[in-house]
């Protein structure tokens, strides 16, 4: 079923605003779950992500994946249009300003990401994910379908049903500050 795009929109600013309120009242973190930490090993390629305003801070999971060996990329964008890439990115590194208010790795080296720790705008009980609305995850989704979709987020962006699009790839499992959820198969 193909929802309008207007309801999407209007998700997505309610989200938003729940999330906002959320993190301004809360000083929350979210921890590696065990479902992560098994999966970790030396030369594993982790994809991760520099929050934004609000959004739930990844970097205590993509610490643990640094600490065990595994090599960390973050997303880089030019624009909406644009497919996203994962680039090589090391702690240590300092970003560059994107589009968006985004920071992202100043390298050139793509990566294929093992894991993608997904940021969110709202999720469901069934693992579908809302998010910004250009396709970047959708189409990094599709074009490494063999990579754990670990999404991040604070427990207050769930919501009873998602409109789901046939594009919409659904994640593996998510993590917020309360809770571990994963896809019953
Ligand atoms: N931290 C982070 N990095 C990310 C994403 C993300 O969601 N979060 N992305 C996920 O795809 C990609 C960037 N894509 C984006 C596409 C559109 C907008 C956008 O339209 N932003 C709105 C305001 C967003 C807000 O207030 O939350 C705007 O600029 O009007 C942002 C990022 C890759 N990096
Ligand atoms: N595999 C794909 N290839 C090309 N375009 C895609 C693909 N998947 C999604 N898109 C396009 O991306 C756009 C955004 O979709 P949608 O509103 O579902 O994004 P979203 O749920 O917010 O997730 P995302 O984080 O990926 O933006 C749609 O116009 C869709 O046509």
């Amino acid at each position: 079923m193909t929802f309008p795009h207007d309801h999407k929109q209007a998700l997505r600013a309610k989200m938003r605003a729940e999330r906002d309120r959320f993190a301004a009242s809360n000083q929350m973190v979210i921890m590696p779950p065990r479902a992560l930490l098994t999966r970790l090993k030396p030369g594993l390629i982790v994809a991760s992500y520099h929050p934004i305003g609000a959004e739930a801070d990844p970097s205590h999971l993509h610490m643990a994946a640094h600490d065990a060996g595994a090599r960390l990329a973050l997303p880089h964008v030019t624009g909406k249009a644009t497919p996203m890439r994962f680039l090589a990115w090391h702690p240590d590194h300092d970003l560059a300003e994107g589009p968006f208010g985004l920071r992202q790795p100043l390298g050139d080296e793509e990566l294929a990401p093992d894991i993608i720790l997904t940021p969110l705008i709202a999720f469901d009980r069934d693992l579908n994910r809302l998010g910004q609305g250009a396709g970047h995850y959708d189409r990094a989704f599709a074009q490494y379908p063999r990579a754990w979709r670990l999404g991040v987020a604070w427990s207050v962006q769930q919501t009873d049903s998602l409109p789901s699009d046939s594009w919409d790839i659904p994640l593996h499992a998510i993590v917020t500050e309360r809770a571990y959820l994963e896809k019953e198969d």
